[in-house]
Parts: structure tokens; sequence; C-alpha cells
């Protein structure tokens, strides 16, 4: 809660770009607000301290304060980062869930889908597989390439939006319930349909926010925050913790993994992990040593010949990062 007699109040990151942020209160009231210094760039669903940018206008009424400055971050559960061609960067913070949304047509990216694994492994989120267009004719041939993700653990939903939206939701709606849940998927999955069906009239709020953000210019790769249901409808007005939340990035391609060591890899792949305790050598990289379990169960089948891949290329892709 806000008391005037505090020397910052808190507030929510609900949209950012580079130094400048959309923070929301705990009323509701969503202002502009610029971070302090260079270092300290808060990203979407960072929790911050902020205060009034213009002089006296603390203590004046909530309705006047019309801008912020960012005065501290408070300390995060977890940081994504995203990474394109160019660089790798923080997108988002203290999330709960990680929504994969993935379709029949087009046919996902294993390797993509294994990343976006590893990178929410890493920093302790949950993991939902959704494959939507289960009306399409090939639905069993998807499903089949994400047998072995089953097998090692992770929860596979399925459904089509188009045909069936409600049970997409029954499925959905227990497991994101007072949980924050970026979703991600790649284009033409169908994941706008699926934020216009869990939040209908949230991208209405997507040119309100560019605009306070950049003046207008069209920002399609910020990162966005949407609460799902009525705040009035959940009981007592709870905190940011407890409600329902969903972020999209849109125009994500790709999760940053180049924080990560590649003997990090085995402890973030349950598939490959489970069978790194038989190798001859401690330090076994699982390529190329003898005596090595991970090799041997992937020519048992045990471990898939494309996660194997995967593995293989990913510990050489982050070797090649270290400098
Ligand atoms: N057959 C079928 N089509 C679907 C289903 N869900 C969504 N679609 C269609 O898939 C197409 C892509 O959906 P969008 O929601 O625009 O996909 P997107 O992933 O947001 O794509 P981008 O906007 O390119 O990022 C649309 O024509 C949808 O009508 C489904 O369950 N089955
Ligand atoms: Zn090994």
């Amino acid at each position: 809660m806000t008391t005037h007699s505090a020397a910052t109040d808190i507030g929510l990151v609900v949209a950012n770009h580079g130094r400048h942020c959309i923070v929301e209160t705990p009323e509701g009231k969503r202002l502009p607000c610029t971070a302090r210094g260079k270092k300290s760039e808060a990203v979407v669903g960072d929790r911050v301290h902020w205060r009034p940018t213009h002089e006296g206008a603390r203590g004046a009424e909530a309705g006047d304060v019309d801008e912020g400055v960012i005065e501290k971050i408070e300390p995060r559960r977890n940081l994504l980062y995203r990474q394109d061609e160019f660089k790798t960067k923080s997108f988002a913070a203290n999330l709960d869930l990680l929504l994969i949304w993935i379709a029949v047509e087009p046919v996902f990216s294993e390797s993509q889908l294994a990343r976006a694994l590893i990178a929410a492994e890493s920093v302790n989120l949950d993991i939902c597989i959704a494959l939507n267009k289960t009306d399409l004719p090939g639905a069993q041939a998807q499903r089949e390439r994400l047998a072995p993700y089953v097998a090692m653990g992770y929860t596979v939903l399925e459904g089509t939006l188009k045909k069936d939206a409600a049970s997409w939701r029954a499925q959905l709606d227990s497991r994101m319930a007072g949980r924050a849940t970026l979703v991600l998927g790649p284009s033409g999955a169908g994941k706008s349909t699926l934020v216009n069906a869990l939040a209908p009239g949230a991208r209405a709020q997507v040119g309100e926010i560019s605009q306070a953000l950049n003046s207008g210019r069209h920002t399609t790769t910020s990162t966005l925050w949407y609460w799902l249901g009525e705040r009035d409808a959940e009981a007592g007005n709870p905190g940011f913790d407890q409600r329902t939340a969903l972020i999209d990035s849109p125009g994500f391609q790709e999760f940053g993994l180049r924080q990560l060591e590649p003997a990090q890899l085995p402890a973030l792949m349950p598939d490959i992990g489970e069978h790194a305790g038989d190798c001859k050598f401690y330090n076994c990289s699982h390529l190329h040593e003898p005596g090595c379990g991970v090799i041997a169960a992937a020519k048992r089948g045990q471990i898939s010949a494309s996660r194997y891949r995967i593995y293989a290329e990913l510990h050489q892709e982050l070797g090649q990062s270290r400098y």
C-alpha cells in the first residue's frame, strides 16, 4: 500500500523501453517513469520504488502526479534474457510460469523449444508446453515429436483454440491462477488469438502504453504485462503477487543463454542429466569421452537423437561465447 509518509512509493513495471518504464501503483494507476542511474534498468515485472519527478507533487492528489523517477529496484526472484542477432538483453523478471505456445502448424522448432526449456529451468520457472491447432491433420506427428518431453516429465497440454477455446481455458485457468505467466511462441502458432481470448481488450492498452513510452513511435518488441480478470472481482484488492497476470513479449525470437556455462547443461536438460552420473570421468563433456553414460543412453535410444544433437550444438555454442 502507498503511504505518503514513506520516502518513495512502490510500483510494478508493466512495460519498458530502455530506461523508460510504465509503472503501475497498487491502486492501479499507470504512469511513465525513468530509471535514475544508467546501470539501473528496470524490466517488466520489477517491483520498484519511485517518487514523483516534480518537487511538490508529493502530498498532492494522486491524480496530479503524472511522471516519476525510479529510485530503487527490489531484489528479483528471477530475470530472463532475450537474444537477437546482435545482443542479449534482460526483458522480464519475477515470473512464475513459462507457457510455451506452439502449434501443429507451422511446425515448431525443437531446438527453440529446447532452448526455452533450458532458460526456464535455469531461473526456476515452472513450465507448461502447449500444442495448439490439434484440429489439423498433422497433429499426431507433432504429438510424437513431443513424446520425449512428456517422458522427461514436462507438462504437455494440447487443444484447438479455433474449435474449442473453452477447453484451452479450462486447462490453463488453474495453472495460471494467482501467478505471472510469460507466454512465448513462434509466429503463427495462435498466440495473439490466445492473448485475446484470455485478456479481452488487453491489446487495446498497447497503443496507449507505447504512446506513453516513446511518444507515439510504434514498438512491436516491448514486453507487456496484462492482468487477467477484473480487479474488483478479486477479493480485497490483493497485491501484485496474488493476482493473475499474462506477460507477452511480441517479436521475441530466442532466449539468451550466453550467461550459462556448457557444464551447466546436463542439470538443465532432464534427459541428459539423468545419465550424466554414469560417466567414467567426473568432468565428462558427454561429447566424445570413453565410458560416457550419456552417449551410451543416446545409443540405446533412451535419449532421442534430436535431443542429443541439440545438447552437442548448445555445448559448442556456449563454449564459444566464453571470453
Ligand atoms: N486450425 C487452427 N487455426 C488456428 C487455431 N488457433 C489459431 N489459429 C489460426 O492461426 C492463425 C495465426 O493465429 P495468430 O493468433 O494470429 O498467431 P500468432 O502466433 O499471434 O502469429 P503472429 O501474429 O504472426 O505472431 C490465425 O489464422 C488463427 O485463426 C487452431 O486451434 N486451429
Ligand atoms: Zn558423459
